[in-house]
């Protein structure tokens, strides 16, 4: 336990299953954690797996009221399990990313006069505009994302500016979609926020500001100016400048919490909110990445988070503002094909046993000898293509491999097409860059030791699975002292430091410079 009346900085973090809660204290221990899991806890809303997917198969959406209901359980769980709020210094947040809220007119009057004797799922019943929120999974707006590219010039232009070409998910073509399908519904919006703002509004009893690292997920925002982009506003839907506000920098001091939560829970009246942000740039802060790093979160699909200083935005992955240092940037690469690819060679090629898939890769050198294989087995993102291909060292295209061969071929295949999709956003491996490993295949120290020999770097272990909501509450640490001028790494250096697992091989630079050298395949 802490020492009595020292502070407390909380995370939260609005996910697509669960709102999950962290405290810590100033050497950044976990005090206290709670959560509220949507659909088990939050019957009523009829959601699976937080979301309802709705009968194109396309359309995906979950009840905004839900997330203002787990709120008031998760408070009500932490003061029933007896958690000082008053202690709490600052707390931050952060929201699956891309989602969307339309706040009805009149809702801002309803936010700053909270009852504090009233849970806020019945005193925001009405103030939605749209009840059922878009949320990330959702892909039906196709038609919204090619006239968004056509209007500004292109899927190349539209990253140049907003560091991804339109998807499907993102903010802005959800927008254009409801001004298009529900034009009284977009009039009667006086404010939009992303899921990250709106959870902020709650605390702020006021509309929060989106910060740059989400609003850069909006294909409405210029990376460069952080402003919205004029072309980008335009070709959505009329007067929405207004219904965004301003976006922020993500360490913004929002303000301190509404009388609501210090009367209904006992916060501090000086509790500060700092600015709120997105699930993915949240987790970038819990796993403390600095300029060089790089996260592997190797799941059923794997994901690339990257620091980058100079980003080349392109058609693949996104470059999102970063979250911690205002002038950096952060880019996400996801690749369909992981652990499920892993699993069918393990299969096929290990007789499905991992110690033999293992075995596999320590029989066989560093390198492969030149044999190069790309294993699509479904379409991927990046690049999207489907289908295995193999080549040997001539280049050379070959129907097969030995077991042993395939094994390597897959997993220095899979980390080569990472680190030259992430070269390709800006990003450099530079003196000290860690590789940061989470996920299933991070706790098998034979595939880590060959993304150490691709990367050339060291390879760490990290527990990621609070990093979203850890991240929020280091970012509320760093947001009251980033006025000091203290920069995030030194406002989290009490944080628990991840596990060393495996260091380059010799000779793995020269090595990987000849696998990824101009003339192999593009993978
Ligand atoms: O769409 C995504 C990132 O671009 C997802 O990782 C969501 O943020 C998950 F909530």
């Amino acid at each position: 336990m802490s020492a009595p009346g020292r502070p407390y900085y909380l995370g939260l973090d609005f996910s697509t299953q669960q709102l999950k809660v962290v405290a810590v204290d100033e050497t950044l221990n976990a005090v206290h954690e709670s959560n509220v899991h949507f659909d088990s806890e939050l019957p009523e809303y009829g959601t699976k797996d937080g979301v309802h997917i709705h009968s194109d198969g396309l359309r995906v959406t979950s009840p905004v009221l839900m997330w203002v209901k787990a709120l008031d359980i998760v408070l009500e769980k932490m003061r029933s399990d007896g958690f000082d709020f008053s202690r709490v210094e600052a707390l931050s947040g952060s929201g699956q990313q891309h989602g969307s809220v339309y706040w009805k007119r009149g809702a801002s009057l309803v936010l700053e006069g909270l009852d504090g004797g009233k849970p806020l799922h019945k005193l925001l019943e009405g103030c939605f505009a749209v009840p059922d929120s878009p949320v990330w999974m959702d892909s039906s707006t196709a038609e919204q994302c090619q006239r968004l590219e056509e209007a500004v010039g292109g899927a190349q232009r539209l990253a140049d500016i907003t560091g991804s070409r339109a998807y499907e998910r993102f903010t802005g073509n959800q927008i254009a979609k409801i001004y298009q399908t529900s034009p009284v519904k977009y009039s009667e919006t006086e404010r939009i926020s992303l899921v990250s703002s709106f959870a902020a509004s709650l605390f702020l009893g006021r509309y929060a500001e989106v910060d740059y690292s989400d609003g850069s997920g909006m294909n409405l925002m210029d990376i460069q100016t952080k402003n919205w982009a004029p072309p980008c506003l335009t070709a959505t839907a009329p007067h929405l400048q207004a219904k965004l506000g301003n976006p922020v920098p993500s360490t913004t001091v929002l303000g301190a919490v509404c009388p609501y939560f210090v009367s209904r829970y006992g916060f501090s009246a000086d509790c500060k909110v700092v600015a709120f942000t997105g699930d993915n740039p949240g987790s970038l802060a819990g796993m403390r990445l600095q300029e060089g790093d790089v996260a592997v979160s190797l799941g059923t699909s794997d994901t690339l988070f990257l620091w980058i200083k100079e980003p080349k935005p392109t058609v693949e992955g996104h470059v999102f503002c970063n979250p911690v240092e205002s002038c950096a940037f952060m880019a996400l690469i996801c690749f369909k094909n992981g652990s499920l690819t892993r699993q069918r060679v393990r299969d096929e090629s290990a007789g499905g046993s991992w110690d033999a898939f293992s075995d596999a890769l320590r029989s066989t050198s560093m390198g492969n000898d030149g044999n190069i294989g790309i294993y699509f087995d479904v379409m991927e993102i990046t690049p999207p293509a489907v289908g295995v291909h193999r080549f040997n060292k001539e280049m050379s295209r070959v129907a097969s491999f030995s077991r042993q061969v395939d094994i390597r071929a897959l997993v220095e295949g899979q980390f080569m097409a990472k680190r030259v999709h992430a070269e390709k956003l800006g990003y450099k491996i530079v003196p000290g860059t860690k590789v940061l490993a989470t996920g299933g295949a991070s706790s098998n120290s034979d595939i880590v030791q060959v993304l150490a020999d691709v990367f050339n770097a060291p390879v760490y272990t990290i527990d990621t699975a609070n990093s979203a909501c850890l991240g929020s509450a280091y970012r509320a640490k760093h947001g009251v002292e980033a006025k000091r001028g203290v920069s995030f790494a030194d406002a989290v250096r009490h944080a628990q430091e991840p596990k060393l697992v495996a260091t380059p091989g010799p000779g793995a630079e020269q090595e990987t410079r000849t696998l990824l050298s101009e003339n192999r395949p593009d993978c």
